[in-house]
């Protein structure tokens, strides 16, 4: 199939040399430096977009790709918390089509299903609070990531005494640390660390006073997502609307 890439940094690399080796040809490439390229033939002719910028790009990347009818995969983070609604009403009845997630790795899918059960099964033990933590290296430019609001919301929809989310300590690219993890009962926090390359580590603890149970999804580099990428943009070609890993992934 055809694909355009928006966003040629880490992820768009990456992407490009797995679409390659699945047979796919890149046939557009818009980075900050080419947006005229939206506008071109090559552009229009991919049977899907795949965007990785960064949260105020991500948005603004959508509508233009949508202007001329291409499908959009995007992992970019972020931008849910300004756009969610709108991008909700573009996909309705399947005007447009985006497929988000906030992680596109097979590993996380599989560790999205065992947080949702392993809070399920929290209901029965209320001596268990919940913590989670997300370590990115430092170029990060959101906290807490997208794969851990994710984590946090499913959290929130499977465990009853949780009701919100909120941001816990924070260890800043910097050097720089404030608050923390001492919040009220009814709030999960969300711990934020950035530290060196680190691909993404995601960390979810139920602490009680007899021990601990701690989940853990750790990349090793960026190859599970890239490779989810392409394989949704292999599965968006053929559907459409607003869709996502649980439309990919099915177990
Ligand atoms: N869902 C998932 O599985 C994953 C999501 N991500 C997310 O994807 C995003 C990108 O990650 P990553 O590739 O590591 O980041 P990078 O910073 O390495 O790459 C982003 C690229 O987008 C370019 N860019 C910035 N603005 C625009 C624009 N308006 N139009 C086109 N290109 C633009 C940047 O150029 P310049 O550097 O010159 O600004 C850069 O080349 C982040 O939001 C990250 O959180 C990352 C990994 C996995
Ligand atoms: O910025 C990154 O690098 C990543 N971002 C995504 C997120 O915000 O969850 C996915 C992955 O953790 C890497």
């Amino acid at each position: 199939m055809k694909i355009a890439l928006i966003g040629y940094g880490k992820m768009g690399h990456m992407i490009e040399e797995i679409a390659w080796q699945r047979g796919h040809e890149i046939v557009c490439i818009i980075d900050v430096n080419n947006p005229e390229d939206f506008d071109s033939e090559a552009f229009s002719s991919a049977d899907v977009a795949i965007e990785f910028t960064n949260p105020t790009a991500a948005y603004g990347n959508y509508l233009k790709a949508f202007k001329h009818h291409v499908k959009v995969v995007s992992g970019s983070t972020g931008w849910m918390k300004d756009h969610k609604a709108d991008v909700e009403a573009l996909t309705k009845d399947g005007q447009q089509t985006l497929f988000w997630a906030s992680n596109f790795s097979i590993g996380v899918a599989i560790f999205e299903a065992v947080n949702r059960y392993l809070a399920k099964i929290m209901n029965g033990f209320p001596q268990y609070d919940v913590t989670m933590e997300e370590v990115h290296h430092v170029h990060k430019l959101d906290a807490p990531s997208g794969t851990a609001i994710t984590l946090a919301e499913e959290i929130i929809e499977n465990l009853d005494r949780k009701t919100e989310w909120v941001k816990g300590f924070q260890h800043h690219a910097d050097g720089k640390e404030e608050g923390t993890n001492a919040v009220s009962p009814e709030k999960l926090p969300i711990a934020s660390i950035r530290r060196d390359e680190v691909p993404g580590i995601h960390s979810i603890q139920y602490n009680s006073d007899a021990d601990a149970i701690t989940i853990t999804h750790d990349a090793h580099n960026r190859k599970g997502f890239a490779l989810g990428a392409v394989l949704a943009a292999e599965y968006t070609k053929d559907h459409t609307g607003l869709l996502t890993t649980s439309d990919l992934f099915k177990f």
